[in-house]
């Protein structure tokens, strides 16, 4: 699936189980593969379930999951990508404006060779079945970014939602103790015009993530700790942080998953029909519909 060449070129290769690159993988990840195949078959979910994956951290209501994503030696091999870019004088942004520490993966060079196919070939199918009414189905963007942790630098993240409406956290490693993962309920209130698909968020204007102080929805949060490798999937608008970091440092890759036929609606920050500006790339995840050409020939 996801290979690195020594030469640290660091790229998503697609395999299914049968082909030439599977063999190199553990067993593992074969048969992950396999079981992300079923998956994508609408026709198979019981199946799927069958096999256990991915499996689910939490009850219904929280609906998180814990997911294999990428090898142990990938992610050392990615760890290293990622503190040649720190140590260099490459212009660097912020991860977001909670994190001040971390890579932004569009820069590293990383977005379309790595992310694009990680959410198209693996995500895509897997969101579909697991999350259809917050956008699963729709995904078409993403922001990809590795946020690190360590001692003189971030040491741990508040309670917010993110600008997404999915979310994939793979822990990268290094090693480290603390850190984990908490997760509340659904930031949700009505929305405005009750004509949002999917969950409806607070009613809040803000443009970027928002630090929350206690909220109630925070009373019996889930603990989930990292586990190198494995991702954990949620959706944007679920309550979490992450806790103070104790030792060692951690890196963890965070991909904000965005489906503008969801966002165009309603927008997950303000929980309004966004004002569009252009933007390159793929900016907040929005996208201008055009109005359905009429063909005025056929009127006439
Ligand atoms: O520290 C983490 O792994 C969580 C990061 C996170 O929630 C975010 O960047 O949105
Ligand atoms: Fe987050």
């Amino acid at each position: 699936m996801i290979l690195a060449r020594p030469g640290s070129h660091l790229h998503f290769q697609e395999g299914n189980g049968g082909s030439g690159t599977s063999r190199d993988l553990p067993k593992a990840t074969q048969s992950h593969l396999l079981s992300v195949c079923l998956l994508s078959d609408p026709a198979q979910p019981r199946l799927c379930q069958q096999r256990g994956l991915p499996a689910a951290l939490s009850g219904e209501e929280k609906r998180i999951y814990r997911v294999p994503v990428f090898t142990a030696p990938f992610c050392q091999a990615l760890l290293e990508e990622l503190e040649h870019f720190e140590e260099s004088d490459m212009p660097k942004g912020r991860p977001n404006t909670m994190n001040n520490y971390g890579v932004l993966l569009d820069e590293l060079g990383l977005d379309e060779p790595l992310v694009t196919p990680l959410r198209e070939r693996f995500l895509q199918p897997l969101m579909a079945l697991l999350y259809p009414d917050c956008g699963g189905p729709w995904l078409d963007s993403h922001r990809a970014f590795v946020v690190k942790y360590a001692w003189g630098q971030d040491r741990e993240l508040g309670c917010h939602y993110d600008n997404s409406e999915l979310t994939l956290n793979v822990a990268l490693g290094k090693a480290f103790t603390g850190g984990a993962l908490y997760f509340g309920g659904l930031f949700q209130v009505s929305a405005p015009h009750g004509a949002r698909m999917g969950a409806a968020y607070l009613w809040v204007h803000r443009p970027e993530p928002c630090h929350l102080q206690a909220p109630a929805a925070l009373m019996q949060p889930l603990e989930v700790e990292h586990v190198v490798g494995q991702g954990v999937l949620h959706r944007g608008g679920q309550l979490h942080g992450a806790q103070a970091l104790g030792t060692g440092e951690r890196w963890n890759l965070v991909v904000w998953l965005r489906a503008s036929a969801v966002r165009n609606r309603l927008c997950p920050m303000c929980c309004r029909e966004p004002d569009l500006v252009d933007d390159e790339g793929f900016g907040d995840g929005f996208t201008r519909e055009e109005p359905p050409m009429v063909d005025v020939c056929a009127l006439t």
